[in-house]
């Protein structure tokens, strides 16, 4: 009877060894799940033309289940990370990992891990909205059963049941957001990486976006936006990363961006404040 007293104690203190940092025992794998890393920037520099920084030596470690907004003014090197960590464009120094795979030498691999939503939604002007989507469809192998549902699902969502049939060509800029949006949800990538992704939105959609955002990371994926719109990090955010003339000069919640600024109220004082100082 000691003897089986003694074991289960020794099982029950090693069981809390190994998760003595996890709070709540029913949040256990969502808690394991979020100490995942899942976009990894490691000395990243980008230089054009020989001689333009447009990013230098950065590194940003996001994990699984946050939202993280990229802000910084015009120029400052968004756009540039995250073709970078796309592979549309290749580093000229550092690596970026996506869950662990390299982008630039585990290209197909690492891209599985992520959908993009890029600045320009100029793109398949000819094709139509439902061949777009089956398009994207196709190239992540969706099941037809899971694209018929996704499709409508998505459709009802950004209000664009009657429009799928007609060319992208005649959408308007909102529009095309959509459904470039909806091209990258219709394969449910663990990661989301948006490049201005509320511009030309209506308020709804806009709206929708948001709360999938949120939804999305709630079940421990990540997020990763540039925004203008600091009113939406502010709102949206678990963490922002500024960029400014290509360096990272803050990465942090915005609780500890306050801390460091006592005297700014909102994420436009602190962001002008940290600008005017770097
Ligand atoms: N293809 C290119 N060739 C040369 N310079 C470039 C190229 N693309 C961007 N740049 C320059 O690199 C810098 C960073 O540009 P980038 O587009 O990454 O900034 P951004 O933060 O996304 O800006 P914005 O908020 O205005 O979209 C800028 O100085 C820009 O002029």
């Amino acid at each position: 009877m000691l003897i089986a007293a003694n074991i289960i104690i020794v099982y029950l203190l090693n069981f809390d060894d190994q998760f003595n940092d996890v709070p709540n025992l029913n949040a256990l794998p969502t808690a394991i799940e979020r100490k995942k890393i899942m976009i990894e920037i490691k000395h990243v520099t980008k230089v054009y033309g020989g001689t333009h920084k447009a990013v230098d030596n950065i590194s940003l470690t996001i994990p699984t289940g946050e939202i993280i907004g990229f802000i910084g003014p015009n120029g400052a090197g968004k756009t540039t990370t995250i073709k970078m960590i796309t592979g549309v464009l290749n580093p000229d120094e550092g690596e970026i990992l996506i869950n662990g795979k390299n982008i630039v030498t585990q290209p197909l691999e690492a891209k599985k891990e992520f959908g993009i939503v890029p600045d320009n939604a100029d793109i398949f002007l000819r094709l139509k909205g439902i061949e777009y989507l089956n398009f994207m469809a196709d190239i992540y192998e969706v099941d037809s059963a899971t694209r018929k549902q996704r499709i409508a699902q998505l459709a009802k969502t950004f209000e664009m049941e009657n429009a799928l049939n007609d060319k992208i060509l005649s959408y308007s800029h909102g529009m095309r957001q959509k459904i470039v949006i909806m091209g990258v949800l219709i394969s449910d990538p663990n990661v989301w990486i948006l490049d201005e992704p509320m511009t030309g939105l209506d308020p709804q959609s806009s709206y929708s976006l948001k709360q999938m955002m949120k939804e999305h990371a709630a079940k421990g994926n990540t997020v990763f936006f540039s925004t203008h719109v600091l009113e939406v990090a502010e709102k949206l955010c678990d963490k922002v990363a500024i960029i400014n003339a290509g360096s990272i000069i803050f990465f942090g919640t915005l609780e500890e961006l306050q801390h460091n600024h006592p005297n700014c109220d909102s994420l436009e004082s602190l962001f002008l404040e940290v600008i005017s100082h770097a």
